[in-house]
């Protein structure tokens, strides 16, 4: 699997220590508030399992699958709630938990698809913003790493299913496309 890997953009260090720093700036953020966490499968499940221990507060976490990109790098525009969250949200703060904000068009869709549900307010901690790719605006919360536009994968970010379970977030060698 590594053998594909041209270069580590951040390491595990890095990412512990950020992720470290991002949960304690949420507990003081959300201390007192009634916090549903809510993970964006698949990409997001290492950083907010991660994130989640690094919380010094009560909360709730669920899970929603939403369909915006196949086994290819382009964005499609079209988003599909494949899972969706298990109970209402009127009496919760939300932070939706993302690996990477790229385009925006996921999160855009989201955030209004949740807004709707009246919660008691709705924000976004993302593990990586792609901010040259924006299609749309919109900007997280917060955010681990501002990265520049190259395609990345580890640490739950994938190419064709593969590489989630990588430590470290790293760049793929343009071989790794052919091998398909
Ligand atoms: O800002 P955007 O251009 O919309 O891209 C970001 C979305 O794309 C990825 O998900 P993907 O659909 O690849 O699913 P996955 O998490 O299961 O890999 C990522 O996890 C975000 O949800
Ligand atoms: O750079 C990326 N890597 C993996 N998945 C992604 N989804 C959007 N951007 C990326």
């Amino acid at each position: 699997m590594e053998e594909y890997i041209a270069k580590v953009l951040i390491s595990r260090e890095e990412l512990a220590k950020r992720v470290a720093e991002l949960g304690a700036e949420i507990t003081r953020d959300y201390a007192g508030k009634n916090l549903l966490v809510l993970g964006i499968l698949k990409g997001a499940v290492p950083f907010m399992s991660d994130l989640i221990r690094e919380i010094r507060l009560p909360l709730a976490y669920d899970f929603m699958a939403l369909s915006s990109y196949g086994a290819s790098t382009q964005s499609s525009g079209v988003v599909r709630i494949l899972k969706d969250l298990e109970r209402s949200v009127e009496d919760v703060h939300i932070l939706i938990t993302e690996d990477i904000v790229d385009t925006g068009l996921t999160l855009n869709y989201l955030i209004a698809n949740l807004k709707a549900r009246n919660p008691l307010s709705v924000k976004v901690a993302t593990l990586l913003d792609k901010a040259g790719r924006r299609k749309v605006e919109v900007s997280p919360d917060y955010n681990c790493f501002s990265i520049p536009d190259e395609f990345v994968v580890g640490y739950g970010l994938d190419f064709n299913e593969e590489y989630r379970n990588l430590p470290y977030i790293g760049v793929l060698k343009p071989e790794a496309y052919k091998s398909i």
